[in-house]
C-alpha cells in the first residue's frame, strides 16, 4: 500500500457536552474509495469540515501526503489539492456545460478575467476531457439547466476534478438519485479513482452504494470510529450492527 493522501490522527471536537468527534484515526491511500458511514449526527460532516477546513479541530492533525494542514484556510488546503463535491449540487445553471467546467478551471488555476468574453476560450481542451471522462461530452453546449438530475451531479463531479485534487471529499454523491443513476454515478467515481490515482472520501446513507462499490469503510457513531475495514468486515462486524443499525435486523446487501 503505497503511503497516504491522508491521514487524520485523534481527531476531537466537542460542542458544549456533544463530543462529535471523539478521538477519530483514518487514512486514505492513492486509487482508494473510502465510504464514512454512521447513524445522524455520528460526525461525518464535522470530520469533512475538519479535513477541509471550515472547522478547527479541539485537538488531533490532519496530514495531506505527509503535510500537516490542519487549521489552513478552506481555500489553501484546496490549493494543496482537496476538491469537495456537495449534497446540493453547485453549478451555473445558465451557462453551458462545457462552459461550467472552463470556469472551474479558470479558478483552480487562479486565474482572474474581467470578461467572460476573454475567459471563455480559456482551458477549453481540458474543459472537454474532463466531459470525456464523466460522460457528459455530448452535453458539452447544452445550458446546465436543462440537465437531467444525475447528469447535474456528474457536472459537478467534473467541476471538482477540474482543480485535479489529490483528495476528493464528496458530501452523499448520489443523493436524490434513482437506484440505477446511484450504481452508474458510483461506478464513474469508482472508475475515476482507479484512474486517476485520486483519493476519495464520501459520506453515504445509500447502503448498496457503500457495500457494492466502496473498497474500505470507516463507521462513526456518536463521535467515535467503531469500525474501519473491507466491506464485507464492516458488513459482518456485531459492533456496526449493534450501534450503527441499533440492533435491527437489516440487511446490508450489496445490491439495491
Ligand atoms: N455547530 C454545531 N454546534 C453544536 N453542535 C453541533 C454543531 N455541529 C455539529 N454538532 C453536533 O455534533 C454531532 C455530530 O454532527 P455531524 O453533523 O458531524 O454528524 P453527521 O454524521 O454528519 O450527521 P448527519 O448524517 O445527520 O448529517 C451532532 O450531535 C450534532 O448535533
Amino acid at each position: 500500500m503505497s503511503s497516504p493522501v491522508l491521514e487524520v490522527s485523534a481527531l476531537t471536537k466537542h460542542y458544549g457536552g456533544v463530543h462529535a468527534l471523539d478521538g477519530v484515526s483514518f487514512s486514505i491511500a492513492r486509487g482508494e474509495l473510502l465510504a464514512l458511514i454512521g447513524p445522524n449526527g455520528a460526525g461525518k460532516s464535522t470530520c469533512f469540515n475538519i479535513v477541509n477546513g471550515q472547522i478547527r479541530p479541539d485537538s488531533g492533525r490532519v496530514r495531506l501526503a505527509g503535510r500537516d494542514i490542519t487549521g489552513l484556510a478552506p481555500r489553501h488546503i484546496a490549493r494543496l489539492g482537496v476538491g469537495r463535491t456537495f449534497q446540493v449540487a453547485t453549478v451555473f445553471a445558465s451557462m453551458t456545460v462545457l462552459e461550467n467546467v472552463q470556469m472551474a478551471l479558470i479558478a483552480a488555476r487562479g486565474q482572474v478575467f474581467g470578461l467572460w468574453t476573454a475567459a471563455r476560450h480559456r482551458g477549453h481542451g481540458d474543459a472537454l476531457a474532463l466531459l470525456e471522462q464523466t460522460g457528459l461530452a455530448a452535453f458539452a453546449a447544452r445550458p446546465a439547466a436543462t440537465l437531467a438530475y444525475g447528469d447535474v451531479k456528474r457536472l459537478e463531479l467534473a467541476m471538482a476534478l477540474a482543480g485535479d485534487p489529490a483528495l476528493l471529499l464528496m458530501d452523499e454523491p448520489t443523493a436524490g438519485m434513482s437506484s440505477d443513476e446511484r450504481q452508474a454515478m458510483i461506478a464513474l467515481v469508482r472508475q475515476l479513482t482507479r484512474a486517476r490515482g485520486l483519493a476519495v472520501l464520501f459520506t453515504e446513507h445509500a447502503m448498496d452504494v457503500v457495500f457494492g462499490h466502496a473498497d474500505r469503510v470507516v463507521v462513526l457513531a456518536r463521535g467515535r470510529l467503531i469500525a474501519d475495514g473491507s466491506v464485507e468486515a464492516v458488513r459482518d462486524d456485531p459492533a456496526v450492527r449493534a450501534v450503527y443499525l441499533g440492533g435491527a435486523s437489516i440487511t446490508l446487501s450489496q445490491t439495491p
